[in-house]
């Protein structure tokens, strides 16, 4: 199914709107052009003094006409923006829910500016397809095809040149212009993706920028390029505008082609005088639903290009082939054991291994840490727990399931996570907690932050986006208050205390480890402070594991733990 098919599957979801729409243009295009038609035969019947009734019954046809046509205009014009939005809010929600999963791998192939663009700027230029390319032809073609009916009741050959007019300006001027549509649309969409890029960049790395004196480059770049971007949507609009003006000046022909042949009919016999005039003014309110459709393909074209942008992210195969079936949505609650069986990592664009291969087993209930130098893969290993990552090849297995036959959803029902860097909303320190559990009360809250020893903030301290207005360590703190109040019985902290005063930091382990006696519980750390209350301790290096055992094992051998200690201890 092409993307657009599927587009139109979501759209099809409001049938009812989009039934009331044609209807109400179909009744809207109709009765204009009986409208003109009763006028031009009022003006040409009035000519011969008929008998006053018949003006009375032509006048109010008039009358009736105009009224019925401003009320299905206006039934048309509700239902088909209605429409309109409804479509395009079911459209960002479809997208959203098949982005999320994808979150974070789709960040190494698109960047979020090109990302932002396309949920943005896609999903926008899509509200064009159901309000000109899908209904207006449907609507046209109704309405064309009851008027040439009539008119080929009074005219055969005026209902042909009807019939011609109405091919050059729905098919052959728009194929003409759409053929120089096609390029220019190219480069609007790569110039826009181009700004948004910049634009999120500047935005994102505005602080840095200033720091180190490159937001004037930064800004003269992002200047340029949204100059780029605007001359480009001139150079679309005028193409759009000139389709549009010379389809205006064919329909003004056709009329002409009406009158020539019309005079020509009524001098030779052919047709009524009388007539006349109402054919003259149905050839020129005929072409009135015409109008749009000089920008179909242009619309069209602009509609397939951003349903195939929209899909070609979430159905991207590099992403998918990592999110294979999961059966499993819910793990039982208690402490799992873990089991690493041959494990195979590399990041995406990587191309030295991650983790090359590695194997290990975490009892239910256990206290691991994981040490070792920067870069070794720690934290990476918490991303393959999560489900963040996934492996290339082997097996981890949460008790007796293979996670790759869990849901992601289910690791994180069951899991504390403290990571080294972790996001802040906008709001309250209340908002923030709540993240944990929507129903958790206040006495919980405060309970959660006085463990994290944060008990000077109150649920109603204002939290700035990023946690902008909170040190390193209170955020931290935050993030950990965040861990008590959450449910799981597997904790996976990355560097939790990193920048805590030493004091500090032993209060806050000793809480956490009093809450966490019975679970399963990992510590990333590059510190070797207060290990020796671990069941075991793994070194890695280079993605490895080189060591392994508990505190006492590992200072006795004297190796790799035991010179990390030293070095340590030496830099105290
Ligand atoms: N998102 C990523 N994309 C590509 N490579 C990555 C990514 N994250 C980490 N890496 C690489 O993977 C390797 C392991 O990184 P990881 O973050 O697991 O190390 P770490 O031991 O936790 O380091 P640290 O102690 O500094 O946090 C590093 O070489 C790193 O450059």
């Amino acid at each position: 199914m092409s993307a657009l098919q599927k587009i139109m599957k979501l759209m099809l979801m409001e049938k009812k709107d989009i039934s009331i729409a044609v209807i109400c243009g179909f009744i809207a295009g109709t009765s204009s052009v009986g409208l003109f038609a009763a006028s031009g035969y009022l003006i040409s019947k009035s000519a011969l003094i008929p008998p006053f009734y018949t003006l009375i019954i032509l006048t109010s046809t008039v009358k009736l006409l105009g009224l019925v046509k401003a009320g299905a205009k206006y039934g048309e014009r509700l239902y088909s923006h209605r429409a309109t939005f409804t479509i395009l809010g079911n459209l960002r929600v479809a997208f959203f829910e098949k982005l999320t999963p994808l979150i974070p791998q789709i960040f190494h192939k698109y960047r979020s500016g090109d990302l932002l663009a396309r949920v943005v700027g896609d999903v926008e230029s899509l509200q064009n397809f159901f309000l000109r390319v899908f209904y207006p032809p449907l609507v046209l073609l109704l309405v064309f095809v009851s008027t040439i009916l009539f008119t080929s009741f009074y005219s055969i050959a005026i209902a042909l040149i009807l019939l011609l007019g109405f091919f050059l300006t729905t098919i052959i001027i728009p194929a003409l212009f759409s053929l120089k549509q096609v390029k220019i649309k190219g480069k609007v969409r790569q110039d826009r993706g181009d700004l948004s890029t910049y634009i999120t960049e500047v935005m994102y790395g505005f602080r840095e920028l200033k720091l180190f004196h490159q937001l004037p480059s930064k800004q003269q770049q992002l200047l340029s390029h949204s100059e780029l971007y605007i001359n480009q949507q001139k150079v679309e609009n005028l193409n759009k505008v000139s389709s549009q003006s010379f389809n205006g000046f064919i329909t003004f022909v056709t009329s002409w082609f009406v009158i020539g042949a019309g005079a020509y009919f009524v001098t030779n016999g052919m047709l009524e005088g009388i007539f006349l005039a109402m054919l003259v003014m149905i050839s020129l309110t005929v072409f009135e639903p015409a109008a749009p459709m000089a920008v179909f393909p242009i619309y069209m074209q602009e509609s397939r290009d951003a349903s195939t942008r929209l899909y070609e992210v979430v159905e991207d195969l590099s992403f998918i082939e990592d999110k294979r079936e999961s059966t499993i949505n819910e793990l039982p609650s208690l402490a799992p054991s873990l089991a690493f069986i041959d494990i195979q990592f590399t990041y995406t664009g990587n191309w030295r291994r991650t983790i090359p291969n590695l194997s290990f087993m975490m009892p239910a209930g256990s206290k691991t840490a994981i040490v070792g130098a920067s870069g070794s893969g720690k934290s990476t290993l918490l991303q393959l727990i999560l489900k963040l990552q996934h492996v290339d090849a082997g097996k981890i297995y949460w008790g007796d399931f293979d996670t790759s036959t869990v849901s992601s959803e289910a690791i994180w029902e069951q899991t504390r996570v403290v990571l080294q860097e972790n996001y802040y909303f906008y709001g309250t320190i209340r908002d923030n907690l709540q993240l944990a559990g929507s129903q958790l009360s206040d006495e919980q809250m405060e309970a959660a932050l006085k463990k994290a020893r944060l008990e000077h903030f109150s649920l109603e301290h204002r939290v700035l986006e990023k946690g902008e207005n909170l040190s390193g360590g209170e955020k931290q703190r935050l993030a950990i208050a965040r861990a008590f109040l959450k449910k799981g019985h597997l904790w996976l902290l990355d560097e939790p205390t990193s920048s805590l005063d030493a004091q500090t930091e032993q209060n806050i382990y000793q809480e956490i480890f009093e809450c966490a006696e019975q679970d399963t519980f990992i510590l990333v750390s590059h510190r070797l402070q207060e290990l020796d209350h671990m069941d075991q301790i793994i070194v890695m290096d280079q993605g490895g594991i080189v060591e392994c055992g508990s505190y006492r094992e590992l200072m006795n051998k004297q190796e790799y733990f035991y010179k990390m200690k030293v070095v340590e201890e030496s830099l105290l």
